[in-house]
């Protein structure tokens, strides 16, 4: 059931000195106390290895809200709700230790055994901590309790299963809340608004009006310190298995009949069920992968891919993928939806372009060419908007005419203070609103559908493409939309 107003929890972050706890987790959840989404009834309790005090965990915490937000206020009072227990997950004992201080806190702070349990670390203890909390009665609590899981799940399909499995041992899928922080995203969760709650868009989402839908996320960050996770993860596995996909699930997805999390999802598993699977022999035909090299950006001379730290020097991981998916059912046949999505491109952009056909014949503008195509732009980051191009009367010139952009972003007034997609999703999960998080059916489809893609790379099917830092990606990529008489639209 979702629960409307001021969830009361304990949140238990396994991985709480780390880096996604300090930069996403804890400015979060300052943001839902100050912005009155939960009052008083909460406590945090941080595991990590470290022999750290409640005081030095504090002062962690009031370091990253000070680092994050310009103007912090009641910090104190704030910290004084965080509580640090420090062990080794991998100790079955420790866990009984820490089901005593929450039963503590839970009287203290009047949380009502509401307990989260948010797995902010490397999955290898994903399986371990699931069996170790449900063992050893965390989860028996007269509250609820929920589960959340920072990707990556899984690998591939296979070792997904087993984490799944593993996990599934000690709770119940609805209790389980897997991350996918693209969903948190306002403009993302606005993809539905628009297209169901205009009478303008829907009729025409469909193959009859729409040409083709493209993807865009681009990345000027190159792979920083997080070469030796990224060496086994690539671009497909990073980026494209779960928040590309997701996207495409969302734009191509039937209306649900009511905005459940269950009718949602049905919706997005249909989609994803309906991707036309690439065999490996034809992985090439659909797919560019790259790598970036070395290049400029803004007068600065960046390093190639193979020059970072803890990569291969003969790396062959990609930190590029284009794709084009095809969904074969009713709706979408024919119409191709290209993806892309790298690091260390010209720009820092998601962005999603529909482009509608063409007109039947053309009355105007250079007779014999085609009018521009109308495209409806949604700009996710880091403007939020919508703008639909347009084509209007040329001034003064009789006959002819010329595209125009409607610009919606200014209407998105409170733009750059929409909530930060980790603050949503938690304040869901606090709710028990499962809709904006992926369930198991979809992440296995995904990896159904990537699996073939890595296997064919990695047999060496298809050709890694160089593309110079600073770029918008490898020229084989312009080639494959091309080759289908149509281009990337730029990104803003
Ligand atoms: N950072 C990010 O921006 C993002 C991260 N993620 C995912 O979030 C998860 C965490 O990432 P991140 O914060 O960057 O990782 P870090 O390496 O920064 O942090 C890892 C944390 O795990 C703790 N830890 C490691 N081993 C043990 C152990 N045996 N017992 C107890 N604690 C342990 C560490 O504590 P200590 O050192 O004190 O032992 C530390 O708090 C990963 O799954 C990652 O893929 C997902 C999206 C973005
Ligand atoms: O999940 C991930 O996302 C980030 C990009 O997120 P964004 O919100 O900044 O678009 C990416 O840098 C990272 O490699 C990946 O793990």
């Amino acid at each position: 059931m979702i629960t409307q107003e001021h969830p009361k929890s304990v949140i238990v972050i396994f991985g709480a000195t780390g880096d996604l706890a300090k930069r996403k987790l804890f400015p979060s959840i300052y943001h839902l106390v100050q912005n009155e989404k939960i009052g008083k009834e909460f406590a945090v309790v941080g595991v990590g290895r470290r022999p750290w005090t409640n005081d030095e965990f504090r002062h962690n915490v009031s370091d990253s809200i000070q680092t994050s937000i310009k103007e912090s206020k009641d910090l104190d009072d704030f910290t004084s709700h965080f509580h640090y227990h420090p062990f080794d997950v991998t100790n079955p004992s420790s866990y009984l230790e820490l089901n005593d201080l929450l039963t503590k806190l839970d009287s203290t702070y009047q949380t009502e055994g509401n307990r989260i349990f948010y797995l902010a670390m490397a999955p290898e203890f994903f399986g371990t901590i699931a069996k170790n909390l449900k063992k050893e009665g965390l989860t028996a609590t007269k509250g609820w309790s929920r589960l959340v899981i920072e990707k990556p799940f899984g690998h591939d399909l296979p070792s997904a299963q087993t984490l799944n499995q593993e996990i599934r041992e000690a709770f119940n899928e609805d209790q389980i809340y897997r991350i996918d922080h693209y969903l948190g995203k306002e403009m993302v969760q606005n993809i539905e608004v628009i297209r169901f709650a205009n009478a303008l868009f829907e009729p025409l989402w469909n193959n009859r009006y729409i040409s083709n839908i493209q993807v865009t996320s681009s990345e000027v960050l190159g792979v920083e310190d997080r070469g030796r996770y990224y060496e086994n993860s690539g671009a497909l596995r990073d980026m494209f298995q779960n928040h590309m996909l997701q996207m495409v699930a969302l734009l191509a997805m039937e209306p649900p009949i009511k905005l459940t999390t269950d009718e949602v999802r049905s919706e997005k598993v249909k989609v994803l069920r309906a991707l036309r699977a690439v065999s490996e022999d034809e992985v090439s035909d659909y797919f560019v992968r790259g790598q970036y090299a070395s290049g400029q950006l803004d007068n600065k001379q960046l390093i190639g891919y193979t020059e970072e730290n803890n990569v291969d020097k003969k790396s062959q991981t990609e930190t590029y993928v284009a794709g084009k998916l095809l969904i074969d059912n009713f709706r979408w046949a024919g119409v191709p939806f290209y993806i892309r999505t790298g690091k260390r491109m010209a720009a820092k952009s998601t962005q999603i372009v529909v482009q509608f056909k063409d007109i039947p014949m053309n009355l105007y503008y250079k007779k014999g060419e085609n009018v521009p195509p109308n495209l409806l732009v949604i700009n996710i980051q880091p403007d939020e908007g919508i703008t639909l191009q347009l084509n209007v009367k040329k001034d003064g010139d009789a006959g002819d005419s010329k595209p125009v952009k409607l610009d919606l972003s200014n209407n998105f007034q409170d733009g750059i203070n929409t909530p930060e997609a980790y603050e949503k999703l938690l304040y869901d999960c606090m709710r028990g609103d499962a809709t904006n998080f992926t369930h198991w059916d979809e992440v296995s489809l995904s990896w159904s559908f990537v699996d073939p893609i890595s296997d064919a790379w990695k047999k060496g099917k298809a050709a890694l493409a160089a593309y110079p830092s600073g770029s918008m990606g490898p020229k084989e990529s312009d080639e494959m939309l091309e080759a289908d008489g149509n281009q990337w639209w730029p990104v803003n």
